[in-house]
């Protein structure tokens, strides 16, 4: 079969499975390896057959290996894990230590399917030769850790109904926007023209205290509940209130774009901020003389004065790009700003805003003195500002936040019984949670089977046309976006493309071929390299299955912003089933269409970024589905934190479990018939070797699963400190997890040049410069990100999770995310 001498030892051996082999080739070192390795198996099997009780060793012998610039010295082999149970240290063997040898000189079983599949799997590992370099191919199904979680008697099925929405728009007749205030030609705007017949509960909440006074306030709801509309709807109807009555003075016709600017609204990300312009420019169409704009950055700040120039109402904008316009733009005059709203006010305050908010906070306060002091304030125009934070999730930080911006404010949340729920337990203030009817899962699969797992996991998701219309899949960091895109995009060239999607589906007939002819003719990037960053979309020859195609994107802060843009802008218009890769610049606040599906491949750095993620599914009242992968061992601890999204826990609804050996088989053995019971080994081994030679084609894409593999362990490092005990690197097996970036090298000998840095930003200024604001001059005086201490934390505690900040900080601006957050 393969070049790269891979054996897979289907049958049994003549001489019976018990029976010892024989040894040839090779050194004598390697022979007498292979021969213990033989000889422990065989015991084991002996053991099984006969009924043997074995007891597993817990801890293994670690190999250290130092990955450079990782830091901490990080073991090869995790403490305390148990990998295949009854392993003594296991000393990497390595092809090229080898002499050639036929497929019928390898001894050591490194897949053999057997009528026992533990059996299979306590088999020993495999090396190969290779023309050159050294390698180790290592069985997929072998010394993989063993799982500590089971199914729980009471999980929620796939199929089951799901539970009342808990972000949907309210249904009694008594609820309507008029009658929290609402102007009937706004409501009416919103029935006939955005199709919103009632308001959500937050949006009842926030309405009609948002227009009963000028208290600051704090929004917190779920994902999906309507929270950009329960800011911007009270901010509307107010202007719309002044733009009449100063028609009835007669001080002016109305107000128009040089009355003044009114309201700001900040936001994180860039893609947020044009998503929540555009609501605002929906709702603006009923009052057309009100004007808005953005200024975000990844445009030429010239474009954005000259609209400044014109005159604006209300502005939607990043903190960077607006504290620099308040330095630079005298056009901007924010002396009669009355609305400055926060939007994912905990996400500005960790990616280390403060600087900026306080700045503009600062300028407002002083240019509206100034003004009060010229009397020349607007007749109608509220004495005093109002600064409204909003976020589905709240820290430390946001209450930091909040005392430098916001005084007495109102916390404003939903009516727990208008959405169906007893009042919750507040813990220290700080419970927030899952939408209700969003269902959860979690799957558990070792290192090794990550890849192929993924692949067999989208292909089972998108296998019936309808089923899943868009899925997310968030991923630590730009280089694993990247190198899984191109897997993904089935950009595995020829002849292995092919494999790879036989391997995945089996033989095709003449009209599949035709099919997947007509895909191949979609794809508009060269085969033979890593695609190019300008490449975004695609079809996905690897998840199409023959009825429909799948079109996989990508998404992260490396890519140029103008990239950035019109690739969401497809994803969100594309009819088709459609996959989007994407980091964590995707996870808040984003309202992407029809997205029924979000898998946490990286589990998220900290529990409320990963409410933000799954908050992408399950939007105002619809269904939608979760999965996160974790791995066998401590990561699977982190079901706990799963069950405290949930309100309903202590009803008994549980988190769906799902296994690697589940995945693979609905995802790989798609005639719903194995020929056996392992049939579905076997192909996912095919997948595996497939991609892993596609790698080793060529020296471009194997320092991409490089560069990949490094970034994603040094991802994997930042976890919050809380976290840490549930991702911790010390446990993480880079042997095996270098199998899943198609890797046959150890992961101590690695050598990446080029690490990203951040490229395709525009801005290609060191981030201390860029935190300037872009023309920035100097060095930053951005003060260290803030940490989210829980109350009583101790002063080691509190170390620990500085120090984790930290990482995470340079992580982010090592892998090019810092520009994802526009932190410059
Ligand atoms: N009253 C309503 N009726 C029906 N749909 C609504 C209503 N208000 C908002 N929506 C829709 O709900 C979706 C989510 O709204 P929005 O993005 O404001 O949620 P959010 O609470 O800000 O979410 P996140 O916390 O993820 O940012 C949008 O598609 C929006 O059009």
């Amino acid at each position: 079969m393969a070049d790269d001498g891979m054996l897979l030892n289907f049958s049994l051996p003549e001489s019976g499975i018990l029976n010892k082999p024989k040894f040839k080739g090779g050194t004598w070192k390697d022979r007498l390896t292979a021969k213990k390795a033989a000889a422990n198996w065989h015991t084991k099997a002996t053991q099984r057959l006969t009924g043997e009780v074995v007891a597993p060793k817990t801890s293994t012998k670690a190999t250290e290996v130092n990955l450079t610039e990782l830091g901490p010295r990080i073991q090869s082999t995790p403490q305390n894990l148990d990998y295949g149970g009854d392993r003594p240290a296991k000393k990497p063997r390595v092809s090229g230590d080898f002499q050639s040898k036929t497929a019928d000189e390898t001894e050591a079983p490194a897949f053999r399917p057997q009528s026992n599949s533990n059996v299979s799997k306590q088999s020993g590992e495999k090396q190969a030769t290779s023309k050159g370099g050294k390698q180790i191919i290592s069985s997929l199904f072998s010394y993989n850790p063993t799982s500590t979680t089971k199914p729980e008697a009471k999980s929620r099925d796939e199929d089951e109904a799901p539970l009342e929405p808990s972000n949907a728009p309210l249904t009694s007749e008594l609820d309507t926007f008029t009658s929290l205030g609402i102007s009937t030609t706004l409501a009416t705007h919103l029935l006939k023209k955005m199709d919103l017949k009632a308001p959500t509960a937050i949006q009842k909440a926030a309405v009609s205290q948002l227009l009963k006074d000028d208290s600051d306030a704090y929004i917190q709801a779920e994902t999906g509940s309507g929270k950009t509309l329960a800011y911007l709807l009270p901010i509307v109807q107010r202007l719309m209130e002044l733009s009449a009555n100063m028609k009835k003075r007669k001080v002016d016709d109305a107000v128009h774009r040089d009355s003044g600017l009114f309201a700001i609204i900040l936001a994180p990300t860039r893609e947020l901020s044009k998503q929540i312009a555009q609501v605002l420019g929906n709702l603006l169409r009923c009052a057309h003389w009100l004007v808005a704009t953005t200024v975000i950055g990844g445009e030429k700040k010239k474009s954005e004065k000259a609209r400044l120039r014109k005159g604006i109402n209300i502005l939607v904008a990043t903190p960077g790009r607006l504290a620099d316009h308040l330095e630079h733009t005298k056009a901007l005059d924010v002396s009669n700003v009355r609305w400055l709203v926060l939007d994912e006010g905990d996400r500005l305050m960790e990616l280390g805003f403060e600087e900026e908010i306080q700045k503009i906070v600062g300028n407002l306060n002083n240019r509206m003195k100034a003004k009060k002091d010229a009397a020349s304030a607007i007749p109608g125009l509220p004495e005093k500002r109002t600064t409204v934070l909003c976020s589905a999730t709240m820290k430390m930080d946001v209450e930091r936040l909040g005392q430098i911006s916001l005084k007495d404010a109102v916390h404003i949340r939903p009516d727990p019984t208008d959405i169906g729920q007893d009042a919750v337990e507040e813990k220290d203030g700080q419970e927030f949670f899952a939408p209700a009817q969003l269902k959860q899962s979690f799957a558990v699969v070792a290192p090794k089977l990550r890849l192929v797992s993924l692949i067999s996991f989208l292909k089972r998701a998108f296998a019936r046309k309808g089923s899943v219309m868009k899925a997310i899949v968030f991923i630590s960091c730009a280089d694993s976006v990247d190198f899984h895109f191109d897997i993904l995009a089935g950009n595995l060239e020829g002849e292995e493309e092919k494999k790879a999607i036989e391997a995945s589906e089996g033989p095709k007939t003449s009209d599949d071929e035709q099919s997947k002819k007509a895909l191949k003719s979609k794809k508009p990037f060269s085969q033979s390299d890593p695609t190019k960053l300008t490449v975004t979309h695609t079809a996905s020859l690897i998840l199409s299955p023959k009825t429909h195609t799948v079109t996989t994107y990508r998404l992260h802060g490396s890519l140029p912003q103008a990239l950035r843009t019109s690739t969401l802008a497809h994803f969100t218009k594309n009819k088709d089933p459609a996959v989007l890769l994407a980091t964590d610049v995707a996870s808040r606040g984003l309202d992407l269409p029809n997205v029924d599906l979000v898998v946490e491949f990286d589990p998220a750095f900290a529990r409320e970024d990963h409410l933000h993620r799954i908050g992408r599914t399950a939007r105002a009242g619809r269904d939608g589905r979760a999965c996160i992968f974790l791995m066998p061992g401590c990561e699977e601890g982190y079901v706990d934190v799963l069950k405290s999204d949930r309100k309903d826990a202590e009803m008994g609804v549980s988190i769906g479990r799902q296994d690697a050996d589940e995945i693979l088989k609905k995802g790989l053995v798609t005639s719903g018939v194995m020929k056996d019971r392992l049939e579905y080994m076997e192909k996912a081994t095919d997948l595996q070797l497939t991609i892993e030679r596609w790698a080793l084609a060529s020296p471009a894409r194997l320092e991409a699963a490089r560069r990949a593999f490094q970034s994603h362990v040094r991802a994997y490092a930042t976890h919050v400190a809380a976290e840490r005990s549930y991702f911790n690197i010390k446990q993480l097996h880079l042997g095996h997890l270098a199998k899943a970036f198609a890797l046959r090298e150890r992961p101590s000998g690695m050598k990446v040049p080029g690490l990203r840095t951040g490229a395709g930003r525009e801005d290609k200024r060191p981030a201390k410069i860029r935190g300037q604001g872009g023309e920035g001059k100097g060095a930053s005086t951005r003060k260290k990100v803030e940490l989210d201490l829980p109350e009583g934390a101790d002063v080691e505690e509190a170390a620990k999770m500085r120090k984790a900040v930290r990482a995470r900080e340079k992580f982010m601006r090592h892998a090019g995310l810092a520009s994802e957050f526009n932190l410059g």
